[in-house]
């Protein structure tokens, strides 16, 4: 389990209590500025809460050795930055600094899933927006961590492309990853998610399932929309009325 027990950050987050398990993807929703990204480093043990604590499997994350801290979890953030003009091979080899190998079979799962594998010898500054993200989203998967926190990691992908690696969340929750995605498509938390986190202004406004967390109240109460949703459940299409 990945816990935040009252977790505070200045004027950023408001006491938010949570459990994430593994297994499960949660998307992590809320209006521009409610703090997700926020959270997700908080989470990921990259940004100390003033109040609170997060504990990664019963153990307080801060006290845990920067090591044993990469080699569980995962992160992606928002910006999709690369420091240095590596090729995609020694972007996503990377990853497997917290293992100290090269993990060459690690290494090339996580290119194929992320259909980079024809790109390895490509310098990353040649990619595109959506090449480069899942140039990095595989330097996350070659690091086989236990939990894989990811900043929006589908925004800049096509359809297809979002599709594939919904496809590879969702496999690796089901062999046991806890995913945690930041998701502004509230019909793709709707349909993928297991769980959705609503963040409000720093507040966590609802918890638990998409039907209830997404419902057309909580819509309208924390992005003043008024939709509905079309659909059956698991293909959901949200509309937005005058
Ligand atoms: N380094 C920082 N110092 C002070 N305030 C910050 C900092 N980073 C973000 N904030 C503020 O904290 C709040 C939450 O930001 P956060 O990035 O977590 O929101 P978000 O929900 O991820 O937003 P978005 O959907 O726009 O990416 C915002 O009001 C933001 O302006």
């Amino acid at each position: 389990m990945l816990e935040t027990r009252a977790i505070a950050i200045a004027d950023r987050l408001d006491s938010v209590t949570t459990a994430l398990h593994r297994g499960e993807i949660t998307a992590i929703c809320g209006p521009n500025g409610a703090g997700k990204s926020t959270l997700l480093s908080a989470l990921a043990g990259l940004l100390p809460a003033d109040k609170g604590e997060v504990l990664l499997e019963g153990t307080v994350l801060s006290a845990l050795p920067p090591r044993d801290r990469a080699k569980a979890i995962g992160y992606l953030p928002q910006s999709g930055e690369v420091a240095w003009d590596v090729s995609v091979a020694n972007l996503v080899a990377l990853g497997r600094l917290p293992h100290g190998d090269q993990g060459k079979f690690a290494v090339a799962n996580a290119m194929a899933a992320t259909a980079m594998s024809d790109f390895a010898t490509r310098p990353v500054s040649t990619l595109s927006g959506g090449e480069k993200a899942r140039a990095l989203l595989a330097r996350v998967l070659a690091g086989e961590p236990r939990w894989i926190l990811a900043d929006e990691p589908l925004a800049a992908l096509d359809l297809s492309h979002q599709l594939g690696l919904l496809k590879v969340l969702r496999a690796q929750a089901d062999s046991g990853v806890g995913v945690v995605l930041v998701v502004h498509d509230l019909a793709l938390a709707m349909n993928h998610a297991n769980r959705v986190l609503v963040l409000d202004s720093g507040r966590l406004k609802a918890d638990s399932a998409p039907e209830e967390a997404l419902s057309l109240d909580i819509i309208h109460e924390v992005w003043g929309v008024k939709a509905r949703w079309l659909g059956e459940p698991g293909q959901r299409a949200l509309v937005t009325q005058d």
